[in-house]
């Protein structure tokens, strides 16, 4: 058995950075950029005012009442080409571009209007209210780069900049297979002793959350021929994801069938708890990373394994963040595995609670759960108010 830390690193070195497409920037949100943006445009591209009022000369104010005569108008979207005199005043809105000659705004606020002629008290301050050409950027500027992630504020950059297409990373095809005959899709009848394929869903939306395009495949069957042809479904995508049949039971053939495919083992137990029997590998050109059945375990190892793999697929890194908190009961010595207890983080007292139910097959504890506690292998018993790891879930 390996660390976590050390599978991490495996996945990391196995893993490579997907191809480039070109996508247009309305479609590239939450995308991850393949290469380095340059600006085409300058911003603003010219100077602007930044506040409703009126251009002046700097030189036309002295400190004290100074009266100016108004000419004309240089709106947002409708510059005006007249040069500002001495003595003279433009009213002028946000955004709007500074006409030659005026080097100030005085915002109406501060000004008192007399026909065709202004009052005001203003101190000369040249470049007042005025944003020169390029305070944001310029054209020819680096904006961006490969690897960053395209946010709200990334594309409203961009869009600003001239740009309408991007190269970006390809989005993960993520194939999803289950495993199992006691698994019945949702909305099916049931059996006894069946149960419902609960995880596919959940593993499809992560995938989605996480920047993938997931591919469900289906149920294979305790069966090596469905195994395989199941396996052989997902030939054409960048990973396939697996649920269950990891471990060591009678019925489990994935493993068989996967190596009897030509499969390649990179590791094949994690020491944590839950999440053991997680397991990744390659066939024919793409990964494998193998989650185990039960459903907290799969929705753990998928948090800390499948997201920083998607993340490296991506071109980009996700790495797991800890933050300290002080627990609110005590948490007993731990075994040889590191363990992610399911707890509560109460934002008002700090405190964090570990669940009653931390049965690796309890959904609802997961459900209820806004954190996982980190304990690291063989950790002391902790009494209450000791402090500890935690990493928030962000349950979307
Ligand atoms: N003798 C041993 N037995 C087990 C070991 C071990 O080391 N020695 N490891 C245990 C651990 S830890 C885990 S975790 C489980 C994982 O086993 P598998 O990955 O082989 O999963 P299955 O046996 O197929 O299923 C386990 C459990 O999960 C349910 N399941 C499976 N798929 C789904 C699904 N898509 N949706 C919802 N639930 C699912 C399945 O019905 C079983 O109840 O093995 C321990 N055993
Ligand atoms: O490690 Mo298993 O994932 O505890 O139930």
């Amino acid at each position: 058995m390996i660390s976590l830390d050390t599978a991490l690193r495996t996945l990391n070195d196995h893993i490579q950075t997907l191809g480039a497409e070109r996508v247009p920037l309305s479609a590239a949100a939450g995308r991850i950029l393949a290469e380095p943006v340059t600006a085409l445009r300058t911003q603003p591209p010219f100077a602007a005012s930044a506040m409703d009022g009126y251009a002046v000369r700097a030189s036309d104010l002295g400190g004290g009442d100074t009266c100016l005569t108004t000419v004309g108008e240089s709106a947002a979207g409708h510059a005006s080409s007249r040069p500002l005199g001495a003595g003279e005043a433009m009213r002028i809105s946000t955004g709007a571009p500074i006409p030659s000659g005026a080097d100030q705004v005085v915002i109406q606020e501060n000004v008192s209007l007399q026909d065709d002629r202004i009052q005001l008290r203003d101190r000369s301050s040249p470049g007042n209210n005025i944003r020169p050409a390029g305070t944001d950027f310029r054209a020819g500027d680096t904006l961006l780069t490969q690897g960053d992630p395209l946010t709200p504020a990334a594309l409203s950059l961009l869009a600003s900049a001239g740009l309408t297409e991007l190269c970006l990373v390809r989005r993960p095809l993520v194939a999803i297979l289950s495993t199992g005959d006691e698994l019945v899709e949702p909305g099916e009848a049931t059996r006894p002793d069946q149960i419902i394929n609960s995880l596919a869903p959940a593993v499809a939306a992560m995938v989605q959350n996480w920047g993938g395009v997931p591919r469900y495949i289906g149920i294979a069957r305790d069966t090596p021929e469905d195994v395989r042809n199941k396996i052989a479904d997902a030939s054409e995508a960048d990973i396939l994801v697996t649920i269950g049949g990891a471990s060591v039971g009678d019925h489990d053939h994935l493993r068989t069938v996967f190596k009897e495919m030509g499969g390649q083992t990179y590791f094949e137990k994690i020491a944590t708890k839950p999440g053991k029997p997680t397991w990744f590998g390659s066939l024919g050109g793409h990964w494998v990373l193998g989650l185990p059945g039960n459903p907290v375990s799969a929705m753990v190892m998928a948090l800390l394994c499948l997201k920083p793999a998607l993340a490296r697929l991506s071109g980009t890194r996700h790495e797991t963040v800890f933050v300290t908190a002080e627990l609110g009961s005590a948490l007993p010595a731990n075994g040889p595995r590191e363990t992610f207890v399911r707890a509560r983080f109460d934002p008002a007292t700090g405190l964090t609670s570990p669940l009653t139910n931390q049965d690796s097959s309890a959904a609802s504890a997961l459900v209820a759960a806004n954190c996982l506690i980190r304990r690291p292998a063989d950790a002391k018993a902790a009494p209450k108010g000791a402090s500890t790891e935690i990493v928030l879930l962000d349950h979307p």
